[in-house]
């Protein structure tokens, strides 16, 4: 099983790593634009395999497509990141070029692959990825729930001073530090609602944090995070390939589902070999409602700085 990462900065060689580590595919090609640094990221990951005892088959490249062919699924990290103080939605000025000829030249040479876009805003790059490629859309999957998820369930544990994988909760909307819904009345600490321990200011508290976790981090790293991007991309590929049929919330393009049409923003999705499985459309309260109206309207909103890209 064949990967392609696009981008072997900080979160494509972290997913990579995350990957082979692993096991979750055979084969990992990274595609760079920088000479040679692809090559050396996937050598210093090879020199892992030994110590880590993986099997996976790392390869560099620079820029040569022809060596990401017959990929089952591509991922794209490719474009620049924020620096403190910015919003990711800043971002589409460099990144809206660099994500759709790279989006191009992968489908080129693999047809079938479902694309996982991750470069920021990743609502509005997935959504340019769909218009743009002609695919399927349950072949184009915009990465930022599973992360903001795991964000709000770290979260929901520091405040209930229990495990992460003890909490199961879900953020939905756009992936953005505004538009971002942490979904805190179906969380729960073991089945349990977690509206049963915490108090709703704490829980206000929580979502706060979740919502601003990528912007917290960016302000104490200087760049944005990657370990969290990079295992988060990981564990949805490995529900792609290993056709794991996980929900996960995903970008998607949605014609009618939570009410829109014409947008990828994150739901719930049912994530398989054949990339969306299905979109689960669940039954939001009026408050949640309101709030993924308001998220779709400024993820819609940035949607239309792409016209003069896609003509
Ligand atoms: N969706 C999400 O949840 C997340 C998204 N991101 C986004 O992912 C992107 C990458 O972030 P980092 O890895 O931290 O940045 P980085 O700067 O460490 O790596 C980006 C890499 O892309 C390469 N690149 C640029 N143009 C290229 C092209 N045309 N073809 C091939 N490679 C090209 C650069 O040479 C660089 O190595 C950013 O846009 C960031 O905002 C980051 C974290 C989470
Ligand atoms: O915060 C950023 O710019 C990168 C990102 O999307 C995240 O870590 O959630």
């Amino acid at each position: 099983m064949k990967v392609t990462i696009v981008g072997a900065g900080n979160v494509g060689a972290s997913c990579a790593d995350v990957i082979s580590y692993r096991g979750i595919a055979s084969e990992v090609v990274i595609l760079d634009i920088k000479e040679g640094f692809a090559e050396g990221k996937a050598m210093d990951l090879m020199q892992c395999a030994t110590n880590t005892g993986f099997n996976t088959q790392i390869t560099g490249v620079t820029n040569d497509y022809s060596k990401t062919a017959n990929s089952e699924v591509v991922v794209i990290t490719s474009g620049i990141p924020r620096k403190p103080g910015m919003t990711r939605e800043e971002l589409i000025g460099i990144n809206a070029g660099i994500v759709k000829s790279v989006a191009e030249n992968l489908l080129k040479h693999s047809p079938k692959a479902t694309f996982v876009i991750v470069s920021n805003p990743m609502d509005t790059m997935t959504y340019l990825a769909f218009k743009s490629l002609g695919l399927p859309k349950n072949k184009i999957i915009g990465m930022g729930g599973a992360l903001d998820s795991s964000r709000f369930r770290y979260y929901l544990s520091k405040e209930l001073d229990i495990p992460s994988n003890d909490v199961s909760a879900m953020v939905i909307g756009g992936h953005g530090d505004t538009t971002m819904i942490p979904l805190t009345r179906l969380a729960s600490y073991n089945g349990i609602p977690v509206s049963e321990f915490l108090s709703q200011e704490k829980l206000d508290k929580v979502a706060a944090d979740t919502m601003v976790g990528g912007a917290t981090l960016t302000g104490l790293l200087g760049t944005s995070a990657w370990y969290a991007p990079g295992a988060s991309v990981a564990y949805l590929v490995d529900s792609i390939l290993n056709n794991q049929k996980k929900m996960i919330a995903c970008s998607v393009f949605l014609e009618g589902e939570y009410g829109q049409s014409d947008i990828c923003i994150g739901v719930p999705c049912i994530i398989g070999k054949n990339g969306v499985e299905k979109i689960v459309d669940i039954t939001l309260n009026a408050d949640e409602k309101a709030k993924f109206a308001k998220s779709a309207d400024a993820v819609r909103a940035m949607n239309g700085d792409l016209k003069s890209i896609l003509g």
